[in-house]
């Protein structure tokens, strides 16, 4: 019952326009002809004001995506709710100067999906529902008909107020798991095979939680220790074939999330008087290789 209109690059939006939207992967086939789509959200003016606008780009390109939505009259209204799908932290800080933040929310998304063709997404591991909210306030209901939305197209979504600690429990996971997985070339399940891969995972993971804590966010776990325990025993093993994005970008010659996920770790450490040393040398080693694989 639920028609999006998708903004998207050229080859997308003609790959759309021919064969439709496609899924394919482990939560099911499926196709859709009734989408529209556009290389830019100027074209779909005079829908406006849109109920949600889901942000699906990199967390680089977050600012230059709510600086384009904000630049088209009447398509953000002072009900829509703008929901950023990146990982990484600071994202909403990222759009705050083109939409009220009031109006922004975030989605945490342990789902993960490549795209073999311009019109298509493919699924290779769903760990957990897509978890939504604001992280400044209470919401009053405004997301639930968004996640019943997408969770009857098939992908499980729940509206939260704790998506704060979702976000933090993801940073755990994106910030340890990504990096070292690109540093090494290997897929996640491979950083445990080896005691310096688990106490670098360790280390990376204890700084996190202490830059966490200093900023005065909480997530799911009371200590550090407690996390890594699930991590290696249960949250590893479930993707352990996994390739993280970070060295999927790196490989394919792109630039990382990396400045949203540990980068950020650096700046809270420094801002709250954390010292992050093993994160600070993760992010100038990806930092190098980004500019050598470029
Ligand atoms: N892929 C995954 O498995 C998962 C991804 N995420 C998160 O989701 C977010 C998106 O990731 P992913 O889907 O992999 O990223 P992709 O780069 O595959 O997709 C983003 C798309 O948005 C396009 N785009 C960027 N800016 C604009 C714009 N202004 N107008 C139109 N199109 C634009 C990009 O085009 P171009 O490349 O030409 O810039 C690209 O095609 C990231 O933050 C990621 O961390 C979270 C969990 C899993
Ligand atoms: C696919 C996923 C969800 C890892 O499980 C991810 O966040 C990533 O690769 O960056």
């Amino acid at each position: 019952g639920v028609t999006p209109d998708i903004v998207t690059r050229q080859e997308g939006v003609t790959a759309i326009e021919d064969e439709g939207l496609r899924r394919t992967g482990l939560l099911g086939e499926a196709a859709y002809r009734n989408v529209r789509a556009a290389a830019s959200p100027d074209e779909f003016m005079a829908d406006g004001p849109y109920d949600y606008v889901l942000v699906c780009t990199k967390s680089s390109a977050t600012g230059e995506a709510g600086q384009a939505l904000s630049a088209v009259p009447g398509l953000l209204g002072p009900s829509t709710c703008v929901v950023l799908c990146q990982n990484g932290w600071g994202n909403r800080e990222r759009v705050s100067p083109w939409v009220d933040p009031d109006r922004v929310y975030n989605a945490r998304v342990i789902t993960g999906f490549s795209r073999p063709a311009p019109n298509t997404s493919h699924i290779t591991v769903h760990v957990a529902p897509i978890s939504m909210g604001h992280l400044a306030r209470p919401m009053a209901g405004e997301l639930i008909p968004l996640a019943e939305a997408l969770t009857k197209g098939g992908l499980s979504c729940n509206a939260s107020d704790e998506v704060g600690r979702d976000l933090w429990a993801k940073m755990l996971f994106n910030g340890s798991l990504n990096s070292l997985g690109a540093i090494f070339g290997v897929p996640y399940g491979k950083l445990s095979d080896h005691p310096e891969g688990l106490r670098l995972m360790r280390s990376v993971v204890d700084e996190i939680f202490a830059v966490m804590e200093a900023a005065g966010y909480r997530t799911w776990w009371q200590t550090s220790e407690e996390y890594f325990t699930v991590l290696t025993g249960e949250l590893l093993p479930t993707a352990a074939h996994h390739v993280s994005s970070t060295l999927q970008d790196l490989k394919a010659g792109k630039r990382t999330e990396i400045d949203a996920l540990t980068g950020e770790v650096v700046r809270l450490g420094e801002k709250h008087g954390v010292p992050v040393p093993v994160n600070q040398t993760v992010l100038d080693i990806i930092g190098f290789m980004e500019k050598d694989c470029a």
